[in-house]
């Protein structure tokens, strides 16, 4: 498959060295303003863009009206995501969002909703997210944590939203630590006066991210339509 790496940072080189592992080709890396690159001359299968919050949206809608399908894991531009769907629809294009790639915190989400069903009836106890990352991340709360708040909330309407480092009665807090070299690290926990109980996802380096981000660069080949890692995930779990 014939890939262009959106994004040339931390990310764009474990998948790189991923991807070509599994015996993909990298044609293009993008650093800077999508516009200077010439896409409608190269052959890409599937662009994946891991790049920068301001830069997310024109990448992946540039790809789109040039017939080249999108993996995207760049968090912290998702106010404009219904808008790219649209545009991945108009332009009969492929496409998948996911705020962590990993394997494993894809498996995490589906324990933190069934946490969720499980406490929302249980009004003795808070709940409130905590993410942290190395020093370099651009956004925060993270793109997993702001997926995990709305997970949480998604299952118990009592909860009407969340904030980042206090939050009213009704809404989640999520507290984003920064710390030198942590690849990501996330925790739910439900406190009450008796006890206390905490879900952990702790990532050890990139590649499950990467791994995961080239697995759904494969499934998106060929593909029209809008696509999560759900649908990537069974996808794999039928064969
Ligand atoms: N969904 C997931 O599983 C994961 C998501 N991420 C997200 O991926 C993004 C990238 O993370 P890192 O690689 O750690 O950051 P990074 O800062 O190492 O890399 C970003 C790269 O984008 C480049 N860039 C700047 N302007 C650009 C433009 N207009 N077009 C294309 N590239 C441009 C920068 O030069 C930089 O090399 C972040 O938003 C991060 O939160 C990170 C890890 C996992
Ligand atoms: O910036 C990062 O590094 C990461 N970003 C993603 C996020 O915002 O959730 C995923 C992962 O935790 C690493």
């Amino acid at each position: 498959m014939k890939i262009a790496l959106l994004g040339y940072g931390r990310m764009g080189k474990a998948i790189e060295e991923i991807a070509m592992n599994r015996g993909h080709e990298i044609v293009l890396k993008v650093s800077e303003d999508i516009a200077t690159y010439e896409l409608d001359k190269l052959e890409i299968d599937v662009a994946i863009d891991f790049s920068i919050p301001s830069a997310a949206y024109k990448n992946i809608t540039t790809c789109f009206e040039n017939g080249i399908p999108v993996v995207s894991g760049t968090t912290g531009w998702l106010d404009d995501y219904e808008k790219a769907k649209k545009i991945c629809d108009k332009n009969n294009s492929g496409f998948i969002y996911a705020s962590n790639f990993s394997l494993g915190v894809n498996v995490f989400f589906e324990l933190n909703k069934k946490l969720a069903d499980m406490m929302k009836g249980l009004e003795d106890y808070t709940v409130e997210i905590e993410e942290i990352h190395h020093m370099q991340k651009l956004d925060s709360p993270s793109g997993t944590a702001i997926s995990l708040a709305q997970q949480i909330i998604e299952k118990n309407s009592k909860l009407k939203g969340w904030q980042l480092d206090h939050a009213d009665s009704d809404e989640i807090p999520i507290f984003a630590k920064r710390i030198k070299d942590v690849p990501g690290t996330h925790t739910v926990t439900y406190d009450s006066t008796i006890d206390k109980i905490e879900i952990i996802h702790s990532a050890k380096s990139r590649q499950g991210f990467a791994l995961g981000a080239v697995v759904a660069a494969e499934y998106l080949k060929d593909k029209t339509g809008v696509f999560t890692m759900k649908d990537v995930l069974s996808s794999l779990f039928e064969n």
